[in-house]
């Protein structure tokens, strides 16, 4: 889809947004480009599994979502995490479109590893002219879930879900906001961020948790095709971006979650 701008929100990130955010996101509008906001909420949904006496289990920075942790992760995404989002939006005068897999399979996907995580999806499919329709004049708003062939819903990283949109969209950009500046060693922000390089910092244990997805995520969309590729805080910050490497002939960073 030409011109589309897919901007990643994660959950902390959606309380702390600057109003330099909206004005950026007014002034893609205003060039014409598509804009699709993925959001996330995992914080919110690991409260709300607390609060129900429901333990929370991550691997690789993945939720084990069992069916009981699948329905509260659906109540905290359509129910807080977007509402939130959306007023935030509509308060700061851009239009919006809030989307979920149930409209008309907008995301399709499959189990990731069904045994190892539990009701936990990958996007494999995107319904371009639903989505073409919803962006027409608005801002997509979606919530990072998919639905099977056959109309299970499936909790999708939300990270990996945007790099998904991306990258079955041909985006020309993918923006993954989150809580810290960029990719981090040392105190200091990694400017640019190559896979090898990537690979040695897994190693090492200099990134861990919710950044393991986002940075595989992030490298397959680059090997997809999506050429600016940015992790920050802040659309006017630089933080990292990630680049490629001149003989690079495999997609993931490091595993394929
Ligand atoms: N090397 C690193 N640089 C930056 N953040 C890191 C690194 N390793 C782990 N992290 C953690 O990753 C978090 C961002 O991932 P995550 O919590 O999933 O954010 P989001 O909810 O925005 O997707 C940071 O807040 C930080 O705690
Ligand atoms: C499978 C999986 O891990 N899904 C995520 C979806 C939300 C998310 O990714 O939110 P953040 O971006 O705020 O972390 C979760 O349940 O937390």
């Amino acid at each position: 889809m030409d011109d589309l701008i897919v901007v990643k929100i994660g959950g902390n990130a959606i309380s702390q947004l600057k109003p330099a955010f909206f004005e950026k996101l007014k002034y893609w509008k205003h060039l014409g480009k598509k804009v699709l906001i993925v959001h996330g909420g995992g914080p919110n949904i690991s409260k709300l599994c607390e609060k129900m006496g429901i333990p929370t289990e991550k691997k690789h920075g993945i939720r084990v979502t069992s069916k009981e942790v699948l329905e509260l992760t659906k109540l905290v995404l359509l129910g807080e995490s977007q509402p939130e989002l959306v007023e935030k939006l509509t308060d700061n005068g851009l239009p919006v479109s809030p989307l979920s897999c149930a409209c008309s399979h907008l995301l399709e996907g499959k189990y990731l590893d069904e045994a190892k995580y539990g009701s936990v999806g990958m996007v494999t499919k995107v319904n371009k002219m639903a989505i073409a329709g919803a962006l027409w004049q608005r801002i997509g708003v979606m919530a990072p879930m998919c639905v099977t062939e056959d109309g299970k819903w499936l909790n999708v990283n939300a990270d990996s879900c945007a790099c998904s949109i991306a990258s079955l969209l041909h985006a020309e950009a993918l923006y993954l906001l989150t809580d810290v500046a960029g990719v981090m060693e040392n105190g200091q922000v990694i400017p640019k961020l190559d896979r090898t390089y990537c690979s040695e910092l897994f190693a090492r244990k200099v990134i861990t948790a919710g950044m393991q997805p986002k940075l595989n995520a992030a490298f397959t969309a680059q090997a997809m095709g999506v050429s600016h590729v940015i992790i920050t805080d802040d659309l006017d910050n630089h933080g990292t971006e990630i680049v490629k490497e001149e003989e690079d002939d495999d997609a993931t960073c490091v595993s394929n979650v």
